[in-house]
């Protein structure tokens, strides 16, 4: 690169106006520097960068033989052979096989034809025979004529019927080629400084880099493409709903334990254990260890009883209640599980229950067949609040506040049946995309006989609501396929592009 540099600065050093062609230069340098015209042209960019020279671009248009009109220029066209064949053959002329077997199928193919439209050779009933005494092979002195012509002909060495003609048998192509003519820049030198791109220290401790040329800051380059650590888009709408519900005054849940017992993701919400949810079919439940090591013993007590005789004006479910399911481990079906929990310790901490509100995002499966909106593991957003005396009023709003602040503006509820809420509620939000109520949520009140087991104060209303995580991500990212947006299909590129998640 250098090397070639001074020596294009060297040639322009002849006179003030001395020019160049990048291209004709090229050619110049001897064949073993191996120098194409890209890299003359790189370095002549580079050097009108800085000012030492002036690019002017030059496109030229010209004909160059292809493969078979370089043979054609050497060896003769396929008429010219066909016809020194049958010339051979004197009076008796050839046939087609013979022609054929004379010259080659190839070339007798367009020869022949040609021959005969050039008068060439006639028919003499299945024979062709010379009907001249001597020809001139005009494609291949057209076809010589462009060969020494070289490139800068711009097609002047012939008619242009003529090239057409070339063109059409394919023996010839048009090429285009854009170099640049060279002249002395406003800073031409014979010696070209480079400007540093840093400061080094040898510069600071020498003084040099008083009298050091730096190159300008190119603030429109682009910048170098991160190679890894994209957010996924179920991180992205994660980290706004966190914010969300923190500015609502939420903490947040530890749900970084996937698997649970039987007994806080279904017993201690008062879920039947016939409860259909409880199946192997719905459920996948641990084999080692298949059972809990150990659940809050007074609490159990409470819970079986509730669920055996009830209590706080409740019935109970009357059956006779199974520890050993009960203590089933499985991957919990929902975060609900953790907001038992927490309501527990809540309710038993030091000092007895104060308000709280919760909420946790984060991982739940469930043994269900897998379609365009279902996967086995999907994510849950949740949310409660614990205060005395709440009322549906208030879930009602905390529910607004919070579908407002993720975009959702209008909101429908249905009653619904939860074995833990009484009432439920599934919450419906207008998507304005597809026109229509879709199902985002569900909600209730804990009830009664979940709560007091726990030890809650008697005056004291748990609100809850859940969705999906990945519901509002594939309406926020026009997503179809829930496979496109989570599990092993997911394209990575989509993953990289995804834009950062605003509710506003
Ligand atoms: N646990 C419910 C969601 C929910 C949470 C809290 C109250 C009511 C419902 C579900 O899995 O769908």
């Amino acid at each position: 690169m250098d090397a070639i540099e001074s020596q294009i600065l060297r040639h322009l050093s002849s006179s003030a106006d001395a020019s160049l062609n990048t291209y004709a230069f090229s050619q110049s340098l001897p064949a073993e520097y191996g120098v194409s015209h890209a890299a003359v042209l790189g370095c002549a960019k580079s050097l009108a960068a800085d000012s030492y020279v002036i690019t002017k671009s030059n496109k030229i248009s010209y004909f160059q033989l292809t493969l078979e009109g370089t043979n054609i220029a050497k060896d003769g066209s396929q008429e010219a052979k066909c016809w020194k064949a049958i010339k051979a053959a004197g009076e008796a002329g050839l046939d087609k096989k013979g022609l054929e077997a004379a010259v080659g199928s190839a070339v007798a193919k367009v020869g022949m034809g040609n021959c005969m439209k050039a008068k060439w050779i006639t028919k003499n009933g299945d024979s062709l025979v010379s009907a001249v005494e001597s020809v001139t092979d005009a494609v291949q002195e057209q076809l010589n004529l462009v060969l020494a012509a070289e490139e800068d002909t711009n097609g002047s060495v012939l008619p242009a019927k003529d090239f057409t003609l070339l063109k059409k048998r394919k023996l010839v192509k048009a090429v285009d080629r854009t170099s640049y003519d060279i002249t002395r820049g406003p800073s031409y030198a014979l010696e070209r400084k480079k400007k540093a791109a840093d400061l080094t220290k040898e510069m600071l401790d020498s003084g040099a880099w008083e009298t050091t040329e730096f190159k300008p800051y190119n603030f429109a380059t682009v910048g170098e493409k991160v190679g890894g650590g994209y957010l996924h888009p179920l991180l992205k709408v994660r980290a706004e709903f966190r914010k969300i519900l923190m500015q609502m005054g939420f903490e947040e849940m530890p749900t970084n334990k996937w698997v649970e017992s039987s007994f806080w993701n279904f017993d201690t919400l008062f879920q039947p254990q016939s409860h259909p949810a409880r199946d192997a079919h719905d459920t996948f439940f641990i084999k080692d260890p298949a059972q809990t090591v150990s659940v809050p013993e007074e609490y159990y007590k409470r819970v079986v009883k509730m669920h055996e005789e009830g209590g706080s004006g409740s019935i109970g479910y009357r059956y006779n209640f199974k520890e050993g399911d009960a203590r089933k481990n499985l991957l919990r079906t929902h975060t609900t599980a953790v907001s038992s929990q927490m309501l527990y310790k809540l309710a038993n901490q030091p000092g007895g229950f104060t308000p709280q509100r919760y909420f946790s995002i984060d991982r739940v499966f469930r043994n269900e067949s897998m379609d365009a909106t279902h996967l086995c593991e999907f994510h849950q957003v949740e949310g409660l609040v614990a205060d005395y005396d709440l009322s549906l009023g208030d879930l009602i709003g905390t529910i607004e506040t919070f579908f407002k602040k993720i975009g959702i503006t209008q909101l429908r509820f249905k009653p619904a049946f939860n074995p833990y809420t009484e009432p439920s509620m599934e919450i419906f939000g207008y998507h304005p995309d597809l026109k229509k109520w879709t199902e985002i949520g569900n909600s209730g009140m804990f009830r009664p006989e979940m709560l007091a087991p726990m030890g809650l104060p008697p005056n004291v209303r748990v609100i809850a609501w859940g969705l999906s995580l990945e519901r509002p991500t594939m309406i926020k990212y026009r997503i179809k396929n829930i496979r496109d947006l989570f599990g092993h299909k997911v394209e990575l590129a989509r993953t990289k592009t995804a834009p950062v998640c605003r509710f506003d």
